[in-house]
């Protein structure tokens, strides 16, 4: 264990021709911490989760990421093989869309093992069990293995897209709304779920949502924003209890009053 932070986020700034989509985001993240991002629609949200896990190039500012080896690297200087392993290996991504997350027209084995094979993994037995250990955890039933996720409810295809990111030991995970569009009931599970491999696994992940309460049950640490900036930053239960900010305070108020 090191103290030194997992990911850094430096000055990051994104615009899209006139229109700004983040400016100027600065944050820490460490090793096994939650962080939420919480904004009203168009705050920059997506832009900055897009930023953070290089799937956006920057206009300006840097992510620094430190790698498994310990050596701290821009992400924006890695080559595509180096960012192809990252993103398959130490990094996963869940999707608000799971069609955007997982691959439709294949098995929940295949979808589990798929990252295994990716890194050299060659022997069908294992992979298949590797696949039914996960499937375990994020309680799927082992005989729907062979079930394409079109065969599955949007609770389950969620929890399969974090057993498909999480079957290669990811240190870091960005999560995109994961819980919305889902019932009440479902949501609580899968946030569940999630607290509960967070902390068996150590996790950090930083979580997009448009929800205060799936922040208020997940994260450590929140991060708001407003017109592509961040007006707060701090504890979760202190920026949700006691916002200093006054658009977070109108935030907090209006999702109370709802
Ligand atoms: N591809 C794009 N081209 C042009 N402008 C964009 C693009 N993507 C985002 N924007 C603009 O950047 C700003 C931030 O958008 P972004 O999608 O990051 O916000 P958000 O908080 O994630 O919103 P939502 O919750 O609706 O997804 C908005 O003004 C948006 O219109």
């Amino acid at each position: 264990m090191t103290d030194e932070p997992l990911l850094r986020a430096r000055g990051l700034t994104k615009h899209y021709g006139e229109r700004i989509g983040c400016a100027d985001v600065s944050f820490d993240l460490y090793e096994g911490e939650v962080l939420a991002i919480v904004g009203e629609s168009g705050s920059g949200k997506s832009t900055l989760l897009g930023l953070l896990a290089n799937e956006l190039p920057a206009t300006a500012g840097e992510v620094l990421y430190r790698m498994r080896d310990g050596i701290v690297r821009d992400i924006a200087s890695l080559s595509e093989p180096e960012r192809r392993l990252l993103a398959r290996t130490d990094w996963g991504y869940v999707r608000q869309d799971s069609r955007e997350g997982l691959r439709m027209r294949v098995s929940a084995g295949a979808n589990v093992g798929e990252r295994l094979m990716a890194l050299g993994e060659r022997r069908y037995a294992g992979i298949r069990e590797t696949a039914l250990t996960w499937l375990d955890r994020v309680e799927i039933a082992r005989n729907r293995i062979d079930d394409r996720p079109t065969d599955f409810s949007g609770g389950m295809r969620q929890r399969l897209q974090i057993a498909r990111n999480l079957v290669t030991n990811p240190r870091l995970v960005f999560m995109d709304e994961p819980t919305s569009g889902l019932d009440v009931s479902v949501q609580a599970r899968l946030l569940d779920l999630v607290r509960g491999l967070v902390a068996d696994l150590g996790l950090a992940i930083v979580i997009v949502t448009h929800d205060l309460a799936v922040a208020r049950l997940l994260s450590h640490r929140i991060v708001v924003m407003r017109r592509g900036r961040v007006v707060e930053t701090g504890l979760t239960d202190q920026v949700l209890d006691d916002p200093r900010d006054a658009y977070s305070q109108l935030l907090v108020s209006s999702v109370l009053a709802a």
